[in-house]
């Protein structure tokens, strides 16, 4: 590894899922890319390597310390104290700020040029809105008022369409989905689409391709928001109204867009040759199709931010927490492409 592979701040997450676990194994498996160092609680990462038997030689750093290369069975942390000791799997409130207290460490520091990149691992939405922090979202709704920018987008890759610009898609899983909305209830979904910010959303996810997948053209499929895209106008009038207009608009600016297609039938071989990205209009609506073609071998990646963030793609796994069955699978994923975009420069055009 170069002397200046980039530094990754991985933050361990909600301290009673496998976050804290997940990270551990990263300094056991295969040579990681850059330079790591872990966001979390010392105490809370050598209790779970001792309950999990894994020897990991855990080393605080100092503030201004640097970051050293990796070596396998050493894992850097930057301290961050629990506000009182954890349980796998058994949720605790007030623990809520020691995760919040995480990402701003590992914001700061991308911010600040300390860290190249932040990777997550991931926290519990509910019990930080049980907390009190009320309006929290999530880690991309956090980013995006954290970073100060008014839109961003969460798109999911698998492993396989990482680095390849042009995934062959027929008979192949790599696909990469991007959210037109995040996290809101359904029942919100059709009034949060707007076509303004549908525009803003397809302007960040052209740019994004282009600076960090190397895709000079992207082709974006775009999914209707109602059954058989609204069936003209029968079963619902945003595709006419909202989601048609702005495609028209875009693809006289020379965007190659398709759709608004049928959402059924858009995650199909055919309407997928050829594409780099597909726009869903909803959570729901792209994620199960993610996963189901790569659960595990997946990451998050959070577009439109001043800094590079990418995060696994899975939730806390309270059921799995402290057992050892957690898979790294995805926080490796995530790591690799973090260091790769790190590596391409500053995330500001
Ligand atoms: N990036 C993040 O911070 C994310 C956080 N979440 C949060 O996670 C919490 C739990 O969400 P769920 O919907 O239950 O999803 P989940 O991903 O935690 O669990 C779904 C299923 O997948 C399994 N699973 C998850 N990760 C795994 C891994 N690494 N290895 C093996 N099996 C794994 C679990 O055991 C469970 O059976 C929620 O609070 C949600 O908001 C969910 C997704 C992303
Ligand atoms: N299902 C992916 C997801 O919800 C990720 O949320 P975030 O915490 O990364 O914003």
């Amino acid at each position: 590894m170069k002397p200046s592979a980039p530094v990754l701040a991985v933050t361990s997450g909600e301290p009673a899922g496998i976050g804290p676990e997940l990270c551990l194994q990263l300094a056991l498996g295969e040579p990681l890319p850059g330079r790591v160092v872990v966001v979390g609680d010392p105490a809370l990462l050598a209790q779970r390597a001792a309950l999990l038997g894994l020897a990991v030689d855990l080393v605080e750093l100092r503030p201004g310390e640097p970051v050293p290369q990796a070596r396998p069975g050493v894992l850097p942390v930057w301290p961050v104290a629990l506000r009182e000791p954890s349980r796998p799997g058994k949720l605790a409130v007030a623990n809520a700020g020691y995760v919040l207290e995480t990402l701003d460490v590992a914001i700061a520091a991308c911010l600040d040029g300390r860290a190249g990149a932040m990777v997550t691992a991931p926290l519990h939405k509910g019990v930080i809105l049980d907390a009190g922090h009320a309006g929290f979202r999530g880690h991309t709704e956090y980013l995006r008022d954290a970073c100060g920018v008014d839109e961003v987008v969460m798109m999911l890759a698998t492993d396989s369409a990482l680095h390849a610009a042009g995934p062959a898609w027929q008979g192949s899983t790599a696909l990469r989905v991007a959210l037109a909305t995040t996290h809101l209830p359904l029942r919100e979904v059709a009034d949060a689409i707007s076509e303004a910010g549908l525009e803003r959303i397809l302007r960040i996810l052209q740019a994004d391709l282009r600076r960090w997948f190397g895709i000079a053209r992207p082709r974006i499929a775009v999914c209707g928001l109602n059954p058989h895209a609204g069936e003209g106008g029968h079963l619902g009038r945003e595709e006419l109204e909202v989601i048609e207009p702005c495609l028209t608009r875009l693809r006289g600016e020379g965007f190659e867009l398709d759709g608004p297609l049928p959402a059924d039938t858009l995650f199909t071989p055919r309407h997928l040759t050829g594409v780099d990205a597909v726009l869903a209009m909803y959570h729901d609506q792209g994620l199960p199709v993610l996963k189901y073609a790569g659960f595990g071998q997946a990451a998050n990646i959070t577009l439109g931010l001043p800094i590079v963030r990418t995060s696994v793609d899975h939730g806390t796994a309270l059921d799995l927490a402290g057992q050892g069955l957690a898979d790294a699978g995805s926080l490796r994923v995530a790591v690799a492409l973090a260091a790769d975009m790190a590596g391409r420069g500053s995330a500001t055009p």
